[in-house]
């Protein structure tokens, strides 16, 4: 991790880039196979699956037996984790549920706004590196609450063309039954376009790799919505002396071994803890089974210090971390400080990987900076919310002058008309 101490504060450019693929070269690439899947579907899923994943797809759909094989085949002790956490996901998206709210803007003038599912969904399930059965929870819990009438999953099969026991059984945990072997922006293509064998969706969820990323970027160009740009995980941790420099260590790989594109930022209040820190990432690293993933990462990676506690405060609203863990004495005042970050952690008690897994916030998040203008999947990601408003007689009278106003001055007649025609209609009734 490089160090960096007070940097200047007139440009965060260089210290807020992610490592990323050259973006001409990826463009190219993610098009091409959105390309080729809208032409020939199922047959592209199939070449491209054989190109990506080294395996010869023949059923793309999951069958319920191999949901059945991979049930029966978990162990008990991670079956009951799987369910306490989507337990705590479950509470914590469905206390987002939100009453109709009727507002009298005049008297017999009635506004309100109700959220409807969106009818057909599709979840992406990262698997090229490790396969991410908790995004299933993520995904599947909100849109199981929200009501969503069709719900698609896709992920990457393994080299032997099977998918994790876990991740199907999370899926028939959350009653998702449509599920594909095809992973990448090939997955997403199919979503987005649909393919003989999986059906299209309104809008496409899940975290991915940069090709994942970039397609759901790309597919929104031709009016399927998206969660949000969720790529690479990065963390930015945010410690003073109170800190633990093991907890900290610990904090920096747990995303640091999510992909070698991963980034992870440490910023510090004073220059006390760098060495700590380091001598435990190095101790922690040197047992880390995804030691070489996590290095790589590192190389990606930042120590930024400030002596002064508001430029601290600016930088990490510059690059708005998907995640931010706050270990110092006052963590909740810091935190108030803060206005783009996608979840954040308060205190020496709570890692990153409790919200990964568990604690009931949603893990899909914003990554790249995206957290200034996006938030993380909610209960409403799965909604739409469509405006009512209901108008008495009474109340048409009172509006219906200021309206034929506004109509007349913006020169649209037939506007004012549609207004003009019921105020004499009621006129000439009385
Ligand atoms: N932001 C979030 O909320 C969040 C949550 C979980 C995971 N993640 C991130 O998701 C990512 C998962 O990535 P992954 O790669 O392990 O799994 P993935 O499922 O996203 O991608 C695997 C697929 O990528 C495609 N692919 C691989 N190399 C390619 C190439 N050269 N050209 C075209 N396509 C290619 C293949 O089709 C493969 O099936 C990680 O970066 C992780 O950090 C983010
Ligand atoms: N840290 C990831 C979100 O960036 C989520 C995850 C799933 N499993 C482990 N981690
Ligand atoms: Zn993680």
């Amino acid at each position: 991790m490089k160090i960096f101490n007070n940097p200047p504060t007139t440009d965060w450019t260089e210290l807020t880039t992610r490592p990323q693929i050259a973006l001409e070269f990826l463009e190219g690439a993610v098009r091409n196979v959105l390309n080729r899947v809208k032409k020939s579907g199922d047959e592209a899923l199939r070449e491209l699956t054989l190109q990506f994943d080294k395996v010869s797809i023949g059923d793309l759909r999951v069958s319920a037996q191999e949901i059945e094989d991979a049930t029966m085949s978990l162990s008990p002790t991670l079956k009951n984790a799987i369910e306490v956490a989507a337990g705590n996901i479950q509470k914590f998206h469905a206390a987002q549920q939100r009453d109709v709210l009727k507002v009298e803007t005049m008297p017999g003038v009635t506004c309100w706004r109700k959220g409807v599912p969106i009818d057909k969904v599709g979840i992406y399930i990262p698997g090229g590196s490790a396969p991410l059965f908790s995004t299933v929870l993520m995904l599947g819990v909100p849109a199981n609450l929200a009501g969503c009438k069709e719900v698609v999953l896709c992920t990457p099969p393994d080299k032997s063309g099977k998918i994790n026991a876990a991740i199907l059984f999370a899926a028939q945990l959350v009653g998702v039954k449509k599920i594909y072997k095809v992973g990448g922006a090939q997955a997403i293509a199919a979503m987005a376009y649909g393919t003989e064998t999986i059906p299209n969706v309104y809008k496409i969820f899940g975290p991915g790799n940069q090709y994942v990323t970039k397609a759901k970027q790309l597919v929104t160009e031709e009016g399927v919505a998206i969660d949000m740009p969720a790529g690479p995980s990065e963390v930015l941790v945010w410690a003073d002396k109170s800190a633990n420099p093991a907890f900290i260590a610990a904090d920096l790989l747990s995303q640091a071994e999510h992909g070698e594109d991963s980034q992870v930022i440490l910023v510090l209040n004073d220059t006390s803890l760098v060495d700590s820190v380091k001598v435990e990432v190095e101790k922690q690293l040197s047992t880390l089974p995804r030691k070489a993933i996590a290095e790589k990462a590192l190389a990606n990676s930042r120590v930024v210090t400030f002596d002064d506690i508001n430029q601290a405060t600016a930088f990490i609203n510059a690059y708005a971390p998907e995640h931010l863990i706050i270990s110092t004495e006052n963590p909740i005042a810091l935190a108030d400080t803060i206005t783009n970050a996608g979840s954040v952690f308060l205190g020496n008690y709570s890692p990153e990987s409790i919200g990964d897994y568990a604690s009931g916030t949603n893990h899909t998040l914003p990554t790249n900076g995206f957290a200034k203008s996006f938030a993380g999947v909610s209960l409403e990601s799965f909604m739409k919310y469509i405006t009512y408003q209901e108008l008495s007689k009474e109340g048409l009278q009172s509006l219906g002058p200021v309206v034929e106003q506004m109509a007349e001055a913006e020169q649209l007649v037939g506007h004012r008309r549609a207004v003009t025609v019921r105020l004499d209609n009621i006129r000439n009734s009385q």
